[in-house]
């Protein structure tokens, strides 16, 4: 599974911010914890920071399932996360090596994820900018399970989503900052509420001159402590499409979309620090910083014919790898810096396209076939 970020800052000019301105595994023998190749992973000597693309790779252990399967496990990966490398073993002569930001090994806990691959991108967020994380790979290796793990049980097990909200609640100050959450999928080209299943075909709307993506009509939640974001997750969660496949018993059949926005009042009496609307200064009216966290966790790429999957569950398959596909186009553009990056092609685009740009932070990623 491979976990992407990138991130941007905020362009819109003050004056158009609404509030007065706005600063800114049929069972397979192959090893399930094998799962994804990268192009565009063996960039090995540009600045990390100055990159748009930024990809990490985690292989997860060996779980019940595996084992009670009676899977043959083919020792196909080698990986050697001081050097922050893969090695993909075709046969004892061939091989190919990969180069990533990050490697993860099946012992890396949830924590040292979150602190590697996440963290850095909340914190632009609460600095300003927009930022999104998202983890992409075949079905079955681990992509909810690192981003949307709850946890209630067991904190060390908490995923990106949690984790990212902790930290952006440490931050804010009650009363001072919104911090409010919308919890998406886009399911067969549809977006739906994951919180409100009733409101589907959600509409993006893109203001043309910032370039801002909203949802209109998505349940907008104020989040002011952790308790209340896990409620919000679980009900998101147990309206997300999943099916039992061969390669998952849960395998989740959206792309699930979490939207965290941070609205937070800039505080002084510089001039700089009110909005502006056309040539009027609009003093003793705070301006209002926006900042946007998205965090993704893609439907599984899969091979028709080893997910097993037929009739309905097989449009899903299709829906979902033509996306991923539009997303891998997207990715490839702003990988290789192209001046247009084709984000009209799927709703998961669109719906991203305000992320897209800047100073973004992407993963390319490719299933890997084994
Ligand atoms: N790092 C890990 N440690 C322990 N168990 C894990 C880990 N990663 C994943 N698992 C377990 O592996 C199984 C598959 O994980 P998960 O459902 O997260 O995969 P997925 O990539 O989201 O699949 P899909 O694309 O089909 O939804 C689950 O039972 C999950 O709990």
């Amino acid at each position: 599974m491979a976990l992407a970020r990138f991130s941007q800052r905020s362009e819109r000019p003050l004056a158009s911010c609404a509030g007065g301105g706005t600063p800114a595994g049929k069972k397979s023998s192959a090893p399930k914890h094998s799962v994804a190749s990268f192009r565009g992973a063996s960039i090995e000597d540009e600045d990390a920071d100055s990159r748009r693309v930024r990809v990490a790779v985690r292989v997860r252990p060996k779980i019940d399932e595996d084992i009670s399967e009676k899977c043959e496990f083919v020792d196909c990966l080698e990986l050697q996360p001081e050097l922050k490398r893969l090695k993909l073993i075709k046969n004892n002569w061939i091989y190919e090596s990969y180069k990533f930001d990050e490697v993860f090994t099946e012992s890396a806990s949830q924590k040292r994820v979150y602190e590697a691959v996440a963290k850095p991108v909340v914190e632009s967020v609460l600095n300003g900018y927009n930022g999104t994380i998202m983890a992409y790979g075949q079905t079955g290796t681990g992509k909810t399970y690192t981003i949307g793990q709850l946890g209630k049980d067991n904190s060390s097990e908490r995923g990106i989503m949690v984790r990212a909200l902790e930290d952006v609640l440490a931050e804010a100050s009650p009363g001072f900052e919104a911090v409010l959450v919308s919890y998406l999928q886009v399911y067969l080209e549809s977006i739906q509420d994951l919180l409100a299943p009733e409101k589907n075909n959600i509409s993006i709307i893109e203001d043309t001159k910032s370039g801002e993506v909203c949802f209109p009509g998505a349940t907008v939640v104020d989040i002011r402590d952790i308790d209340k974001f896990l409620e919000v997750l679980q009900i998101g969660d147990s309206n997300r499409f999943a099916a039992n496949t061969n390669m998952n018993t849960r395998s989740s059949r959206s792309h699930a979309i979490l939207v965290v926005q941070i609205q937070r009042c800039l505080k002084g009496n510089d001039e700089k620090d009110f909005a502006f609307v056309g040539e009027e200064s609009l003093q003793n009216v705070p301006a209002l910083s926006k900042s946007k966290l998205l965090i993704i966790d893609l439907a599984g790429s899969e091979r028709i014919d080893k997910s097993g999957v037929d009739g309905h569950m097989l449009e899903e398959a299709k829906f979902i790898n033509l996306s991923l596909t539009s997303l891998g186009k997207c990715i490839n553009a702003l990988a290789e810096n192209c001046a247009h990056v084709p984000t009209r092609d799927s709703k998961l685009t669109r719906l991203l396209s305000d992320c897209f740009g800047g100073f973004a932070f992407i993963a390319v990623c490719y299933p890997f076939d084994v």
